[in-house]
């Protein structure tokens, strides 16, 4: 049963999304995506695990509206054709921030470029969405000045600020070292308990994906979502959390069957 069908209303509705990368017009495209169907609540937490090639990116990038599609893609029940603030990207890499703007400004931009104009306004904004990712204290460092963690949690602030429907992760915390690593997946999952954001988060990293989502897709290689299954395990999530070692196994399992 979908969560339509059990009287919520999801943010994000994906109906029969297909996406084909055309060769530059050598033999038939690649169908990557192949009526993909995919509902998601205020508030969930989803993370995508699959074998690398499969479409993670893809898909999130046709829902950041990044990509042209078939099917539909709807954020709040309305029709997603483009990128828009409602749906904010983080992605793995250390240079989403522009390297002239301190920190407080790189959070502020966007909000600016949105028309906000109001200095009060901007630095109160900026404040709220810093201290959130513990960097308030940082707020006048230019991003050179900033570990490669800091980095994220600006862009994480960045997301937060625009206040979005949905923040889209791609692997996120994938260059990082692993306490930092570790630092940064707890800090993101008090956030998202304090917060209530809904995320979709894209990892290589079972033990990330059990620790921080609410619920697991795992996609299959053939370009479909394989597994969908809630995270039951109260959290903070372990590796000593009662059912980890079998939820891990699971996922494990299912992502050896795809190769
Ligand atoms: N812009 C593009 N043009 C053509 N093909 C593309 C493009 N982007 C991705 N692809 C192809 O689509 C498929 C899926 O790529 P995608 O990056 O979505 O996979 P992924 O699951 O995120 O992989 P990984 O885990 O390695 O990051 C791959 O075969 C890739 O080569």
């Amino acid at each position: 049963m979908t969560q339509e069908q059990k009287g919520k209303t999801p943010v994000l509705d994906v109906q029969n999304l297909t996406k084909i990368y055309d060769n530059g017009g050598k033999g038939d495209g690649n169908e990557v995506l192949k009526n993909v169907n995919f509902t998601m609540n205020e508030g969930e937490f989803v993370c995508i695990l699959g074998p690398s090639g499969c479409g993670k990116t893809t898909f999130l990038r046709c829902i950041g509206g990044f990509e042209t599609f078939d099917g539909t893609v709807k954020v709040n029940g309305k029709e997603v054709s483009e990128p828009g603030t409602d749906r904010i990207m983080v992605f793995q890499d250390f240079n989403q921030l522009l390297p002239w703007k301190t920190v407080e400004k790189n959070v502020q931009y966007p909000l600016k470029i949105q028309g906000l104009k109001d200095k009060t306004k901007l630095r109160e904004i900026s404040d709220a969405a810093l201290e959130k990712v513990d960097l308030l204290s940082s707020r006048t460092l230019y991003p050179h000045q900033l570990s490669g963690g800091m980095k994220q949690r600006v862009a994480i602030a960045k997301a937060l600020a625009l206040k979005p429907q949905i923040i889209l992760m791609d692997e996120p915390f994938a260059s990082l070292d692993a306490m930092t690593r570790n630092h940064l997946q707890e800090e993101l999952m008090k956030l998202h308990q304090k917060e209530k954001v809904t995320v979709i988060f894209i990892t290589h990293n079972i033990q990330e994906a059990v620790c921080l989502g609410t619920r697991i897709l795992v996609m299959a290689k053939q370009g479909g979502i394989k597994m969908d299954v809630p995270n039951t395990i109260p959290k903070p999530v372990t590796p000593a959390s009662e059912d980890y070692g079998q939820m891990w196994d699971m996922f494990n399992k299912a992502l050896h069957q795809e190769g």
